[in-house]
């Protein structure tokens, strides 16, 4: 790049200012701005001919500027011929004043002379009347250079000779006196000198001088041009050249070299030093500023980068983020902000005000301002309705600070927060009420049931608690599916709640369980009649799916303070209650009792010990023998699970699995029975009892925990019993539940050889349907059907129907509870094959099943051995 002549137009660096001025007032300034152009203005108050003479001077200024010589030497010579030329008009004025000086003095002394040399001869002359003498004397004082005119007068005579001068003359007049007598005066002589003379030779001789001294200024002149052009102005030149040769990119790499012999030291070269000194520190400030140039450009590149991107991350962040300043003005949104809280449109630069109703504005004005307060992160929820519907966020602002920590900003991160209240409102409503039927849960019931006993304390009442249980429930879930199942709930919930006022709560405790708290209670009569109206309307027929189900309840009452002092102590007494409302028939209500608080407290007391008896090896199994009707012969046992007392007796299976299962404790318990009935029966193989079966009650969560068949492979592995040689009780309901996971299950544990038998079949669903699609090779007929055979025609019919339709399948019939030989006989009438029951044995202990084997007899009809004492007998 070179450096322009005319900077001021093309590089800013070397902008010359250009300031405007006033026409009428040239040498005053008018204020400006850098970019202003010179040109000219007019300011107020400028008389109007002063103007017009401004005008014309500066058109005169300007012409000169254009007309003055531009080189140097002319200049120079000029100067010093006029210099010259005035020193020799001064020297010779000077010289020819000296000369006419002396001049003068010239005709001074001519005129002393002719008063000593000829003023006594021509007294002489005159006293002598000698008048060529006179005449001679005169024409000889004629000779004289200057002398113009001499004159004698003696007495009447005169006597002259040459031209009278009238001007520019010097007369001297010379007395004659009487040469013996010289005191008296003869006559007198007047010598005139003309000054023509002397003028005409002063002038001849000022011409020469002035010509000479011309010629010398004239030759001093050219002398110093050519020296000065030599010495100076061509070094000038070169410095100018050199100068307007200048570009940015040679500042500092090529000095100026004047084409000068030797080291002088003078002027030029400190000129040119100093040029050079400032080409190379223009050249390194040039080099400093493109680095700093570069480096700027660099970091503007960089920071506009870094602006991009900041921008595209906090535009495509889903969080909405603002920074407002002071004033409530929008510094900075972005795309989600827009989209979120201004429908799309821009908002920077406008105030909340100017964006938002005057509510809204007001409320985020004064969420910014609290938290400029607070000098800390603020955190506020706003609810907007916006294009995505009405939406919740949560706005987290913080003070945004300068360098020097002064707040300036308030910036905001705004995330939407809606799924997470509306998760936070499902938790909390799952966390306090029953899913499928919108009923309050335990926790809320418990709540609400300390509340009323609180209430109740101050106003002297009493408060109710129900439990309700809906009778054989399991059974529709089992036969119609979990949906119908859930359907019957729901329907059930909702008739509940039109039992009930406001301020009575209904709550579902889980499975058919739903608790009733009536708070303010004034007589226990009114329970009564709210139990019988629960139960009543829980008799109406249910249309579910399709089918109408009749459904009954059980419900136990139990009252404060009587029964309880607390939620806790309340429920459990209502739920031993509805036990016992159960165990007296179902479809009624019980209050609650002592008798009945010792049974809960028994419950209560299994389930604590439950543990510690698996831990202990406290357990043990009896076996019922399983006897082929056609030969008599015990092919098999069922296993029948015993916790025996201290003291003697049992607690029997129907008290402690259930508890078991709900504690979750039958995985362990049951695994145990498994290994244990496994080894037992390995035992017998090990008599030489090969192929004596032996069948094991499973639970339905059993089957349903994943990993049941490895287990059962591991206890066969471990204890060494065929598979074969196992049989799997299940109920017909572990069939209906999750069906496939069953269905797996089955699968593989009948894959690996091991039976299974459906346990008190007719009292569920009896459906073919799953008889075919399970691998079942055993009906065992309930003994409530047994126990009717040839006195009650519906069981007889029915156990007939099963024995034909298991053999239509290709399945194995073993009747169960075969107390009688009457029994016995119909059933190896009918073609079922096998059967146990008191009839032949009970279960008994291990010891003894093995001697019964041992024994080598075949059952008969009548028992074989006499009835132990009863081992199932509770404790
Ligand atoms: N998951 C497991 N359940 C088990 C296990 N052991 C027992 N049980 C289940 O407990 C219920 C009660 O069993 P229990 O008190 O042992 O009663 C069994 C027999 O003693 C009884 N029985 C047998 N024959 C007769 C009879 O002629 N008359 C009569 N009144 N009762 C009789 O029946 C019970 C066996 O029933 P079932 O299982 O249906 O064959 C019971 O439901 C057991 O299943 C266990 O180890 N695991």
């Amino acid at each position: 790049m070179r450096v322009s002549r005319t900077p001021g137009r093309q590089n800013p660096h070397w902008r010359r200012p250009r300031l405007p001025y006033c026409l009428r007032h040239p040498g005053r300034q008018v204020s400006c701005r850098p970019d202003d152009e010179l040109r000219p203005v007019v300011m107020p108050g400028c008389p109007v001919g002063k103007h017009a003479l401004n005008t014309s001077l500066l058109a005169w200024k300007r012409w000169l500027a254009r007309a003055r010589p531009r080189r140097l030497a002319p200049r120079l010579i000029a100067a010093v011929v006029l210099v010259g030329v005035a020193l020799a008009l001064l020297s010779t004025a000077l010289q020819l004043y000296g000369d006419y000086r002396s001049e003068l003095r010239t005709i001074d002394e001519e005129f002393a002379q002719i008063e000593r040399t000829t003023l006594d001869a021509l007294a002489n002359s005159v006293w002598s009347y000698n008048e060529t003498q006179i005449r001679l004397t005169l024409n000889g004082l004629m000779q004289l250079r200057d002398v113009a005119h001499v004159e004698v007068k003696a007495n009447s005579e005169r006597f002259e000779a040459g031209q009278r001068v009238k001007e520019r003359a010097i007369r001297r007049g010379f007395e004659l006196h009487e040469p013996s007598r010289p005191a008296l005066s003869i006559g007198t002589l007047t010598v005139e000198a003309s000054l023509d003379g002397v003028y005409r030779r002063l002038l001849d001789r000022g011409l020469v001088i002035l010509a000479a001294e011309s010629a010398k200024a004239f030759l001093i002149a050219l002398v110093i041009l050519v020296l000065v052009n030599r010495w100076i102005t061509r070094h000038l030149e070169t410095m100018a050249g050199y100068t307007r040769e200048m570009s940015l990119d040679r500042l500092g790499r090529e000095p100026l070299r004047l084409q000068r012999t030797g080291r002088r030291g003078d002027e030029l070269d400190q000129v040119a030093a100093a040029l050079n000194d400032m080409s190379r520190e223009l050249g390194r400030e040039l080099a400093r500023r493109t680095a700093a140039d570069a480096e700027r450009e660099r970091l503007f590149a960089a920071y506009e980068h870094n602006r991009w991107l900041l921008q595209a991350i906090i535009d495509n962040t889903p969080a909405a983020i603002f920074v407002r300043d002071h004033e409530s003005r929008f510094l900075l949104v972005n795309r989600s902000y827009r989209e979120f809280f201004t429908g799309g449109v821009d908002v920077v630069g406008k105030t909340l005000e100017e964006v938002f109703p005057h509510d809204q504005a007001e409320s985020y004005l004064l969420a910014d301002q609290r938290t400029l307060r607070a000098d800390s992160y603020v955190q506020t929820e706003v609810e907007v309705t916006n294009a995505q519907g009405l939406r919740a966020y949560m706005a987290q602002r913080f003070p945004l600070k300068r360098s020097d920590g002064e707040m300036f900003a308030v910036g905001c991160v705004a995330t939407d927060i809606t799924e997470r209240k509306a998760s936070e409102e499902r938790i909390r409503y799952l966390a306090q009420y029953d899913v499928l039927t919108g009923l309050p849960n335990r926790t809320v019931f418990r709540d609400r049931v300390s509340q009323a006993i609180a209430q109740a304390q101050r106003s002297g009442a009493q408060v109710a608690v129900m439990f309700l249980d809906l009778d054989h429930f399991k059974n529709v879930n089992d036969s119609l599916g979990h949906e119908t199942g859930d359907e019957l709930l729901k329907s059930a919930a909702q008739r509940l709640r039109n039992c009930l006022r406001a301020g009575d709560t209904a709550a579902r405790l889980g499975g058919d369980e739903f608790v009733i708290c009536l708070p303010t209670l004034s007589e226990a009569q009114h329970a009564i009649s709210i139990a019988e109206k629960v139960l009543d309307a829980l008799r109406q027929p249910f249309s579910l799916d399709g089918n109408e189900l009749h459904v009954r309840g059980s419900l136990g009452i139990s009252l404060y303070p009587g029964d309880g002092i607390d939620a806790d102590s309340l429920m459990r007494a209502a739920d031993a209650a509805m036990y016992h409302a159960k165990e007296k028939g179902r479809d009624s209500f019980r209050f609650f009792t002592a008798e009945l608080n010792q049974a809960a407290q028994r419950r209560l007391e299994v389930a604590n010990r439950l543990y510690e008896a698996l831990q202990r090896g406290e357990f043990v199994m009896h076996y019922q023998p399983k006897i082929e009707l056609s030969t008599g012969r015990i092919f098999g046992a069922e296993a029948l699970i015993r916790w025996p007392q201290p003291g003697g007796g049992f607690i029997g299976p129907n008290e402690f699995i259930r508890v078991a299962e709900e504690t979750g404790l039958i995985a362990p318990l049951g695994e145990w029975i498994l290994r244990e009935s496994c080894a037992e029966a390995a035992r017998w193989h090990a008599r030489g009892h090969e192929g004596v079966t032996v069948a094991v009650n499973l639970s339905p969560q059993q089957l349903l925990r994943p990993g049941f068949p490895e287990m059962a492979q591991r206890v066969l592995a471990e204890t060494g019993l065929p598979p074969q040689s196992l049989e799997l009780e299940i109920t017909e309901g572990v069939l209906m539940a999750k069906t496939a996971e069953n269905a797996s299950a089955l699968d593989s544990l009948a894959a690996m050889g091991i039976g299974l038998a459906i346990d008190d079949f007719g009292t569920g669903y009896s459906s073919l349907a799953y008889l075919q699609r399970f691998p079942i090779n055993v009906l065992k007929i309930d003994r409530s059907f047994t126990d009717g055979l040839g006195s009650d025609a519906g069981d007889t019919a029915i156990v007939t129907a099963i024995i034909a339709m298991a053999h239509s399948l290709r399945l194995h019939v073993v009747a169960e509870g075969v107390e009688t030989a009457e029994q016995a006989l119909f059933l190896k009438s009918h073609g079922c094959e096998a059967a146990q029951g008191y009839h032949f044995s009970k279960a008994i202990a291990p010891d003894q099943f093995i001697k019964l084997l041992d024994s080598g007899l075949p059952m008969r009809i009548a028992p074989l051995i006499p009835a132990p004492a009863e081992a199932g007998s509770v404790k």
